[in-house]
């Protein structure tokens, strides 16, 4: 049951690719909630499933079995165009590590398109570019184009983009690792600030710990499983520099885990 703050229950969420005896299980009965306003960090080894998670969640595949519910509604009922256009509009934003920007058009073109292809009126959808310029502090880079903005910036209008048409939850596959630390730092910011000033919630897959530190819950995936998942709060007190240290050793004890249970099957298979 989904509770009123919650914006997003998984339950029971398996994905399996291809057909038997090569199919691939690539999401194995995961459950999770996010509630409103939360910042969730998604980590674990290459291929435990992260990426295939935020596509179920953003509607590009159906899932194998299980349920997603985004704001008390269903994900299933709409699995069929062009609901499904509809419900990934109005219900998920999605930014990705390289910013895919369209080159011909300027920061604020790019952030309004959304509205503009969903054929909203032209005065709201000025007011909310204006509104979201404002929020990633890009007002005064509005005329420029994605050539003349830096990664950061580039990513800034991404987001605003992505938030312009008031997404219930937001899903970003690895924003910063295309940018420096510096840059990185400002995303991660600015990501706070949506969390506090919107009530954005936001799903963020990292490989990053110290990005991980922004988050106000870690889930560890393996195999895909969540594994190990830990509040902020768990660790407060330390500075970001020591809880991206434990963060990346749950991170290494698991993907430990991994190989041992990768190489016993092995040696299973030769015996
Ligand atoms: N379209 C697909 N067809 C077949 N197998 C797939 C497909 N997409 C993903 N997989 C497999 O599903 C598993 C999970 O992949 P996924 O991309 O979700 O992992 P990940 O945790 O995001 O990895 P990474 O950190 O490397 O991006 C992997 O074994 C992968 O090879």
């Amino acid at each position: 049951m989904q509770d009123s703050k919650s914006v997003l229950a998984v339950k029971n969420l398996s994905k399996i690719y291809g057909q038997e005896p090569n199919s691939v299980v690539a999401l194995d009965h995961v459950d999770l909630d996010l509630a409103a306003g939360e910042i969730v960090m998604l980590m674990g080894p290459s291929g435990s499933g992260k990426t295939t998670l935020l596509q179920l969640l953003g509607g590009l595949e159906p899932p194998t079995e299980g349920k997603i519910k985004v704001n008390n509604r269903e994900w299933q009922e709409f699995f069929r165009e062009p609901q499904v256009s509809h419900f990934r509009r109005d219900m998920i934003g999605f930014v990705f590590q390289f910013f895919n920007l369209i080159n011909a058009l300027t920061a604020e073109e790019n952030i309004a398109l959304p509205l503009i292809l969903a054929g909203q009126p032209k005065k709201k959808t000025m007011a909310l570019t204006e509104e979201m310029l404002q929020l990633v502090g890009l007002s005064e880079r509005r005329k420029h184009r994605p050539s003349e903005l830096s990664g950061g910036q580039q990513q800034r209008v991404a987001i605003a983009r992505a938030l312009i048409h008031q997404p219930a939850i937001l899903l970003a596959d690895e924003p910063t690792g295309n940018l420096d630390s510096r840059n990185s730092i400002e995303i991660l910011e600015l990501f706070l600030r949506m969390r506090d000033q919107l009530g954005q919630t936001i799903l963020i897959v990292t490989h990053d710990p110290y990005v991980a530190t922004y988050g106000d819950r870690v889930v560890l995936f393996r195999d895909g499983r969540i594994v190990d998942a830990y509040n902020a709060d768990k660790i407060v007190g330390k500075n970001r520099s020591e809880r991206s240290i434990y963060i990346m050793e749950r991170l290494q004890s698991i993907s430990h885990e991994t190989r041992r249970s990768e190489s016993k099957s092995y040696t299973e298979g030769m015996s």
